[in-house]
């Protein structure tokens, strides 16, 4: 049964290899430093954020072709989206998608009216509502692989603008690696020196929407020290960034669990710091080794959480070799 659906799962990656074709990374991401402010006229608040990419990612395989000459009018886009063992559902429309919604708005950006067909296949390995980005860096992986089958110069502004418009996250993507963003936490300042070194991620059941977590936060706002925004905007490397995250209570208040993660993590041996992510659910962990890693994965596995070892990296949403 195994065998014969691994079978058909080669069948289908096959259909996207070969010119037309373009596989594409999209990585997680940890905020190691989020100060949350004022809320703005436009609903958002301001942040200042120290993003980190991860190299744990999910994959989108696209391809394009000619619609069926009985198909609609203009850009067709059909989307098959597979989710990792030990993860929910994604319970999204595949219209709703957000990969869906980036193909779309890059299409719109460039007037871009051919009849045709975008196929993705996407694999999600990075779970929904963690504040691990999952959704954010699957629409940035999008505008890099349809650019690159339209034959749009990587560096075409028109994406990164297209980004902005997709979410405060999405624009991170396309640089990957370490940065400092603030505005809303989607203008890039500059550049941090990124890590390479273990860390481990913990979600307990249960997602949290990041709209409802700054709701919360509009209730009870937690200040960020001014030294420790200083210290976060002085930093050269990403080790020297203090990890704090104001808008963790906010979320605490929504899932309790997150709190035992927490408590979970200060007591374990093999755990160096650990902080929640963005808005939720998940927290990561920096451990020191590999092994020390791989231990405080499996012990909170045993607690009926998810978890996953995984580093830090120099990456971003990027094409691929399709092998
Ligand atoms: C928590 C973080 O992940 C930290 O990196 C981001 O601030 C959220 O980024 P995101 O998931 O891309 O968020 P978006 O999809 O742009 O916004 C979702 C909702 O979060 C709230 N939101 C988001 C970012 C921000 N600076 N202020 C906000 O108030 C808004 O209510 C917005 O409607
Ligand atoms: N490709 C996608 N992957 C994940 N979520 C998606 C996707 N497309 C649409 N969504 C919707 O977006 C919601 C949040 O997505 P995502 O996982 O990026 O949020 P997050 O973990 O809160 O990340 P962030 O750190 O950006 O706040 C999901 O609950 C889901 O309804």
């Amino acid at each position: 049964m195994l065998a014969a659906a691994r079978a058909a799962q080669k069948v289908d990656e096959a259909a996207f290899g070969g010119p037309g074709a373009v596989k594409v990374i999209a990585p997680a991401k940890v905020n190691l430093f989020l100060g949350i402010g004022q809320r703005r006229p436009d609903g958002y608040h301001e942040a200042l954020s120290v993003m980190h990419a991860l190299t744990m990612h999910d994959v989108l395989r696209m391809r394009l072709a000619p619609a069926q000459p009985e198909g609609p009018a203009g850009l067709s886009i059909a989307l098959d989206c597979r989710v990792a063992e030990g993860l929910p559902p994604l319970d999204v429309p595949p219209e709703d998608n957000i990969v869906s919604r980036a193909i779309r708005r890059l299409a719109e950006a460039i007037v871009r009216s051919e009849r045709e067909q975008v196929s993705v296949l996407l694999e999600k390995r990075i779970p929904a509502e963690a504040g691990l980005g999952g959704g954010s860096s699957d629409a940035a992986a999008a505008l890099v692989g349809a650019a690159q089958l339209w034959g749009l110069a990587a560096d075409d502004p028109r994406i990164e603008e297209v980004a902005r418009t997709l979410g405060a996250d999405v624009p991170f993507f396309l640089h990957g690696g370490c940065a400092v963003l603030d505005g809303a936490g989607d203008a890039f300042v500059r550049e941090l020196a990124p890590m390479g070194s273990p860390v481990v991620l913990v979600r307990p059941a249960g997602g949290v929407s990041t709209a409802a977590a700054y709701r919360a936060f509009d209730e009870c706002p937690v200040p960020v020290p001014a030294s420790d925004r200083d210290a976060a905007l002085a930093a050269a490397r990403a080790q020297d960034v203090p990890l704090r995250n104001n808008l963790a209570t906010a979320s605490e208040s929504l899932l309790p669990a997150l709190a035992d993660v927490r408590a979970w993590a200060e007591a374990c041996p093999d755990v160096q710091q650990a902080l929640m992510s963005g808005s939720g659910s998940a927290v990561f962990a920096l451990c020191d080794t590999f092994e020390a890693a791989g231990r405080a994965a499996a012990q909170a596995r045993l607690r009926g959480w998810w978890a996953h070892a995984t580093t830090f990296g120099r990456v971003r949403a990027a094409a691929v070799p399709s092998r």
